[in-house]
């Protein structure tokens, strides 16, 4: 069985931590809620250094943790890499210096792992005689998440490791991090608040509200569905898809995608014709026709049908849940009142106006 399976609680004074799931051992899980949900509080159990923790974990056939009186794995035997939101380098040393501390402790574990490819896969080599101090933050959280390769991990664990850092330096290591399962054939449970972080590297995520689960399975399924509370806590509705990048258009600095046969028009990306990204597009930036506009500036009409209408009578919003072919889906964020104007309804024809400068940037290949 090459999964993770857990059942886990633990009380602390005011919060309780009360989740089962089952996580297949390839590519990134994201662990995904508002603040003070438990994502780290889970991520902690699952490595051992939360002593407190009741349940059971199984690692791939291996009993980490199992019921009451029974002793839990320690920490050190788990094989999971923990990397914390600050890098915790030892400041004495140098870059290389932290690198091989990790190696030398890890010599007993046969793993392919070694110094230099992560020195390579994490672009390393011209930070190596630099002094932990001097580094920016990005590079330092590099140089910590190759530190923690070296310990030969079987699972990483990533506690919001870009937190700390700005919109463009996150861009900047996103790339590193995303590639990581695949480099290195090591699963990683990736905790964030940011959607759009999560949209971006994870292939499945769990949604935590007050130390329960709420969803989990791929993102795209995860972030479709109506009925995840999202107001106020960055969990903007809306969904993700994966398009193919058709053409490119430098004139106009726009690229076309196809969604099985319809199309799309984004900002210029810069990925090849042929491959795949994957974007998000947002409730709020969808609006609906019921006949196809002509003379409209928005270039982004796609043939809909509605599968389903959330409108509480206290709102003045409604969300819609709509069919774009193929069993793909976008959502839309429109009034009540013009759900009640238009006479919209589940099963119904529509266009959905989307304004392609609304796309989130994609740039990467999708998993
Ligand atoms: N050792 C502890 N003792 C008491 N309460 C704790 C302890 N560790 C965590 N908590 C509480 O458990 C709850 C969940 O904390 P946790 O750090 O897991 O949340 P989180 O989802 O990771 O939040 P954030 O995104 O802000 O990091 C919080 O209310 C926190 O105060």
């Amino acid at each position: 069985m090459n999964t993770l399976a857990f059942d886990l609680g633990i009380a602390f004074p005011g919060f309780t931590l009360d989740v089962a799931h089952e996580i297949p051992l390839h590519g990134i899980t994201a662990l995904f809620g508002p603040s003070g949900c438990g994502k780290s509080t889970l991520l902690r159990i699952l490595a051992g250094l939360e002593r407190q923790a009741m349940g059971r974990i199984d690692f791939a056939g291996e009993t980490w943790q199992s019921g009451p009186g029974a002793k839990a794995m320690p920490t050190h035997k788990r094989g999971a890499g923990y990397v914390f939101q600050d890098a915790r380098l030892f400041p004495h040393l140098d870059v290389a210096g932290n690198l091989h501390f990790a190696e030398r402790r890890s010599r007993h574990v046969s793993s392919g792992i070694d110094f230099d490819q992560v020195v390579s896969a994490l672009d390393l080599a011209p930070l190596l005689g630099r002094r932990v101090t001097s580094l920016s933050g990005g590079e330092r959280q590099r140089v910590a998440i190759g530190r923690t390769l070296l310990t030969r991990p079987r699972l990483l664990l990533m506690d919001e490791p870009l937190a700390a850092l700005d919109l463009k330096r996150k861009a900047e290591i996103l790339p590193y991090i995303e590639r990581l399962p695949v480099v290195f054939g090591v699963p990683a449970i990736y905790v964030s608040h940011d959607i759009d972080e999560v949209t971006r590297l994870a292939h499945r995520m769990m949604v935590l509200r007050d130390g329960r689960l709420l969803a989990a399975g791929p993102v795209e399924d995860v972030l479709e569905r109506l009925d995840l509370p999202a107001n106020g806590e960055r969990f903007e509705p809306g969904v993700a898809l994966t398009a193919r990048i058709v053409s490119h258009d430098p004139h106009y600095q726009l690229s076309q995608l196809d969604l099985d046969g319809q199309h799309l028009s984004v900002p210029l990306v810069s990925g090849p014709i042929g491959s795949r990204l994957r974007l998000r597009i947002k409730a709020r930036d969808v609006s609906i026709a019921t006949r196809r506009p002509q003379d409209i500036s928005i270039r982004n009409i796609l043939a809909a049908r509605i599968v389903e209408i959330v409108a509480p009578v206290e709102a003045a919003q409604a969300d819609l849940l709509l069919e774009i072919g193929n069993g793909r889906h976008l959502r839309a964020r429109i009034t009540r009142a013009s759900v009640h104007e238009l006479g919209l309804a589940p099963g119904f024809g529509v266009f959905a106006l989307v304004k392609s400068v609304t796309f989130d940037a994609p740039g990467f290949e999708a998993p």
